[in-house]
């Protein structure tokens, strides 16, 4: 593990201290009730912003009952239930007990790349989710960074606020709700945002807490990253490198989500259903559940598999391969129990002013399979998926060239 040599550095010295105080208490709307007609959700929701503690300030706060910004609509939850997803595949049966296929990547140098090809072609096209065990990277690892990204947000409020921003180009922020003032609905989950490259992130910026274990994980699931797109890449009949020449393993961000333990779950998510804006996402969740897939019309658990890390297709890799991979809507349940954490890995040029332009994959195409999506820019991309926020729309049926 790396160890850096230096003089402690002014912020660090008061995280070390303020460590030492007692978090402050963020006010809340704790009543649903309130009048229709005086209630003011702008108001609410820069009150709750302002006080840059995010959702664990208010569960910190000792809340019974959640702000009103955070409540979903029965109607909302049931129409949740029957929404089409990206890709939801059209016609076919409902899953009997859809299992999230989990694959060995213990013996490819053994003999068994043929195999984990197949395996991770019939995964990535049916169901867009799959986890990897025997993937190299060691659970003393994994616990760590999980527990690094929980010791982040589990610092003072004073010490968190230092980092919050909702600035486009900050490398490293705190945040809760990316889409607040855009979103009709809230989420109960906290993130801790960094992007560890293209540019190599100076470790400085990141917090003291969770620094070095954020640095070492970086590189770890960068490795398998590699691994994956040659295997995705081969799923699709490409040379092994053919992804990675597009750079899809050259920039990656970590988020560090929290997911506090919720006094009213059912009112709420963790995380509002969606589809992620990246090429591939790795993640990595501790033991508590609440994952969910849409599948062939249903939400289907990821359970926690322990040692395993969840991997999922991005929007940008269903465009690339013009649908042969499938990027399908997920969500996070909130919880009485908590906190959860997770920590998720977007490959991802998020933030790089690069100006190549992802469209499907010319060797793919043909005249039977022309293109179904037009080009674009990561930075439009990304731009669009923002300013649309996490609305239970696709991102891709903006891109798609017959509608
Ligand atoms: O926390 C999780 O399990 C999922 C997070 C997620 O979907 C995301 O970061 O895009
Ligand atoms: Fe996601």
């Amino acid at each position: 593990m790396r160890n850096l040599h230096r003089k402690e550095s002014q912020q660090e010295a008061r995280e070390r201290s303020l460590s030492l105080s007692h978090p402050k208490m963020v006010g809340a709307d704790d009543s649903h009730g309130a009048d229709p007609a005086t209630y003011d959700r702008y108001r609410e929701l820069k009150r709750f912003d302002e006080s840059q503690a995010g959702v664990k300030g208010l569960a910190d706060s000792g809340i019974a009952r959640l702000p009103r910004f955070f409540l979903r609509p029965p109607e909302d939850i049931a129409a949740d239930r029957h929404c089409s997803g990206p890709a939801a595949p059209a016609g076919l049966a409902a899953p009997a007990g859809l299992e999230i296929p989990v694959i060995d990547l213990g013996s490819l140098a053994a003999g068994g790349r043929p195999a984990a090809v197949a395996r991770v072609l019939e995964a990535a096209r049916e169901v867009g989710f799959f986890q990897v065990v025997n993937h190299g990277i060691p659970e003393s690892v994994l616990e760590g960074v999980l527990a690094a990204a929980g010791a982040f947000h589990e610092l003072p409020a004073e010490v968190k606020a230092g980092y919050y921003s909702r600035e486009m180009g900050r490398k490293v922020k705190f945040t809760s709700n990316f889409d607040l003032y855009e979103s009709k609905h809230a989420n109960w989950r906290d993130t801790l945002f960094c992007v560890m490259g293209p540019e190599p992130l100076d470790p400085l910026e990141l917090p003291l807490v969770c620094r070095d274990m954020m640095m070492e994980y970086s590189r770890q699931v960068k490795a398998l990253g590699t691994t994956l797109f040659e295997l995705l890449s081969e799923a699709l009949g490409l040379k092994p490198d053919h992804l990675l020449k597009m750079d899809c393993t050259k920039g990656h961000a970590l988020l560090g989500h929290y997911y506090p333990a919720c006094p009213e779950p059912d009112l709420t998510m963790g995380t509002t259903k969606h589809s992620d804006p990246d090429f591939l996402t790795i993640l990595l969740q501790d033991q508590i559940g609440g994952l969910q897939i849409y599948y062939r019309d249903q939400w289907v658990d990821v359970p926690p598999v322990a040692g395993a890390l969840v991997v999922n297709i991005g929007d940008l890799l269903q465009l690339m391969s013009n649908d042969i991979f499938k990027s399908v809507w997920h969500r996070v349940l909130a919880n009485h129990v908590g906190p959860r954490l997770s920590v998720a890995c977007f490959f991802t040029l998020h933030l790089y002013p690069t100006t190549r332009m992802y469209g499907p994959i010319k060797e793919i195409l043909s005249e039977d399979r022309p293109a179904l999506y037009q080009e674009t820019s990561l930075r439009e991309f990304i731009t669009y998926y923002d300013s649309k926020g996490l609305d239970g729309t696709s991102a891709l049926t903006h891109f798609r060239l017959v509608k």
